[in-house]
């Protein structure tokens, strides 16, 4: 069990260096409970890179990310840059093709204490458990882009390959869980549509014991917050695993508790990124909620640094924070960033009968 681990923070922009800060604040009492060391480097990316070294990420950065142990990304995005030719974004962009983090893990899970936090009725949100399985390197995200004057296209593309993979990710994972995928896509209109089904079905062949299911992707948006329990596992593309993400957010009750996972080939640095965004309307009032970095330094435990111990300890403390109303305003509660983070570190370890 290793006991030392290079980590490169990314904390980006607006709230991402608030959340990444209760982060690393997490990460080292849990290095002092553990008993194993961390070394963190820390570098710019997003707008804060493109004021001080020109671009959203730097070839230093992703050098040094392809280097590190796993790397914890805030978020990125400035209004300062809205509609110029230098955005912000594609510092994650570049970072996500760079380490070829294919498959984006967004597990969104109901939380006991947060039932009433959720706009949707208790009993639709209750004991909700689905592991959004999102392609992240590939479609209209990555293809060739025009804008004219007037006119501009994305190219949406996708190779048998780059389904496959992700495809088999998300069989492996309904297989631990409770043997469902979902694969959602529009095959009804986009031929890439109808070449992540067909592939889809391939795979399927490989895996006997996961029962196989097709949604379109309108249908499963709505699906997704009327009847979510209907899904175990839901593997999608890049587009639609953006917007399907964001609108389950509802199901726990604010963007600010989805983490992510975002994963290449076995043995390289994997991404780890909440699912929200830069936040500029709530950026530098110290009230974004950490949970979902917190819950995202978690995911980096247990799927790139081999310590499911300590991913269940954080995952833990976050639980009992909640129970005991540490809940920011985005969960109705009246709670700063600080005060979450603080109450998380006091839990971590209880439980395990050695605090
Ligand atoms: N991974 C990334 O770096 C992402 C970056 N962005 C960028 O972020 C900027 C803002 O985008 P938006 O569409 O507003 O999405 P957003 O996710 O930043 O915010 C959407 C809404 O959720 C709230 N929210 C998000 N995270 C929260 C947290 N931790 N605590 C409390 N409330 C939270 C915000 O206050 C806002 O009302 C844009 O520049 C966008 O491109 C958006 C999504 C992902
Ligand atoms: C590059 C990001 C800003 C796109 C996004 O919203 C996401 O990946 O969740
Ligand atoms: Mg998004």
């Amino acid at each position: 069990m290793a006991d030392r681990f290079d980590i490169l923070l990314l904390p980006g922009d607006g709230i991402g260096p608030e959340v990444i800060g209760a982060a690393r604040r997490v990460l080292d009492a849990a290095a002092d409970h553990f008993g194993f060391e961390l070394a963190c480097d820390e570098r710019l990316v997003g707008a804060a890179a493109i004021r001080a070294e020109g671009a959203p990420v730097s070839e230093e950065t992703i050098q040094a990310a392809k280097s590190s142990d796993a790397i914890l990304f805030g978020a990125v995005g400035d209004p300062e840059f809205d509609g110029g030719d230098v955005r912000p974004e594609a510092g994650l962009l570049a970072l996500r093709k760079a380490l070829d983090t294919f498959a984006n893990l967004r597990p969104v899970a109901a939380i006991p204490a947060l039932l009433d936090a959720s706009p949707l009725k208790r009993e639709i949100v209750e004991g909700v458990d689905v592991l959004i399985v999102r392609e992240l390197t590939g479609g209209s995200y990555f293809g060739e882009k025009v804008e004219a004057f007037d006119y501009s296209s994305d190219l949406s593309v996708y190779t048998k390959e780059e389904v496959v993979r992700v495809a088999r990710v998300a069989f492996e994972a309904a297989g631990r869980r409770k043997g469902r995928l979902t694969s959602v896509d529009k095959a009804n209109v986009m031929a890439t549509g109808r070449l992540w089904r067909k592939v889809v079905n391939e795979v399927a062949e490989e895996y006997p014991d996961v029962e196989l299911d097709h949604v379109l992707a309108d249908a499963a948006a709505m699906h997704l917050i009327q009847n979510p329990r209907r899904f175990d596992v839901i593997v999608t593309d890049n587009l639609f695993g953006d917007m399907l993400s964001d609108e389950a957010s509802v199901l726990p009750g604010s963007m600010g508790m989805l983490p992510s996972a975002s994963l290449g080939a076995p043995g390289t640095p994997g991404l780890f990124e909440p699912v929200h965004g830069s936040a500029p309307d709530i950026a530098g009032k110290g009230v974004a909620n950490p949970y979902a970095a917190i819950l995202t330094a978690a995911m980096m435990f247990r799927h790139g640094l081999d310590r499911p111990d300590v991913s269940d300890a954080l995952e833990r403390a976050v639980s009992t924070a909640t129970e005991a109303g540490f809940l920011t305003r985005d969960l109705g509660g009246d709670k700063n960033t600080e005060e979450v983070t603080q109450a998380v570190i006091r839990w971590i370890g209880a439980g395990e009968g050695h605090m």
